[in-house]
């Protein structure tokens, strides 16, 4: 599904209190495009995520799903947070929480029991179903955290630092495990991150977000490399240099 979002500002408490943390933000995400959103801390990436979860409304403007204006969460929209531990219900095994959205709507006892096992097939956790949060790794909590979106078959999977708690050997596997996730689903991926390498790991493309308040997008970058991506490649090294000028100069604002 198509994301566009035309004139938008987002100002928390409405606006009545200091500066809008987003301005005249244009965005427009093609269906199918894995997009990632990368800026210094607290530009507003999670704010940007929100709006088109519908998490949050726009103070002004507009973002629309698949042609429509998004007033609210829908089940077209997944979303998968950064959080490790009260991101998943503790009290229930790793089939309960990836089961959890199916059983709230309702989806009949076959039907949930196929769509749960087909994502944690994709995420290898089949070995793992009657495990409960406590008795699991960072990293296969994140696993459970995906395959809970998975399983209710969203258009859109929104992604915020999922993995930024992660140590960078399992956040490299978790990568790898995404994009081929990604490549099996042919969703809409959108990816916060501001971890440079990992948006080059993961992205179609990357939007640089500017230093907030007033934060829009300053620079995006096409990123014209075939899965897995090669690190040794020119365009690859070319792309790390760049972005990381980019992003110093804006955390350089941050904190000056
Ligand atoms: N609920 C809230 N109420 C008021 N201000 C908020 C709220 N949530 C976030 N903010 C502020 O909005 C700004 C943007 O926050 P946001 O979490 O979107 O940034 P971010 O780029 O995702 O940051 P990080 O990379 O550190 O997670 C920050 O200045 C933050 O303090």
């Amino acid at each position: 599904m198509t994301i566009e979002m035309s004139s938008v500002s987002f100002a928390y408490n409405g606006g009545t209190k200091g500066l809008p943390v987003l301005a005249d933000v244009d965005l427009t995400v093609p269906d199918g495009e894995f997009l990632i959103l990368l800026g210094p801390s607290g530009c507003g990436k999670s704010t940007l995520l929100k709006l088109i979860a519908g998490f949050d409304k726009p103070t002004t403007g507009e973002v629309k799903v698949a042609g429509k204006t998004v007033t609210g969460p829908g089940k077209d929209r997944g979303m998968v947070f950064q959080d490790l531990d009260s991101a998943l219900f503790q009290w229930l095994t790793v089939r309960g929480n990836v089961e959890f959205g199916l059983r709230m709507n309702k989806v009949s006892d076959a039907d949930r029991k196929r769509q749960a096992d087909e994502a944690l097939r994709m995420v290898n956790l089949s070995g793992h179903v009657d495990k409960l949060p406590d008795e699991l790794s960072g990293g296969m909590k994140q696993r459970v955290q995906i395959a809970r979106m998975l399983a209710m078959r969203p258009e859109i999977m929104l992604m915020d630092e999922p993995f930024a708690a992660l140590d960078a050997q399992t956040r490299q596997m978790l990568q790898t495990q995404l994009v081929t996730i990604w490549s099996e689903v042919k969703r809409t991926a959108i990816y916060v991150t501001h971890d440079i390498r990992e948006a080059l790991n993961l992205g179609q493309r990357v939007l640089l977000m500017s230093a907030g308040p007033r934060a829009g997008i300053k620079h995006e970058y096409e990123v014209p490399l075939s899965y897995p991506r090669d690190q040794t490649d020119p365009t690859y090294i070319d792309l790390l240099d760049k972005l990381s000028k980019d992003i110093e100069e804006e955390v350089t604002k941050v904190w000056s």
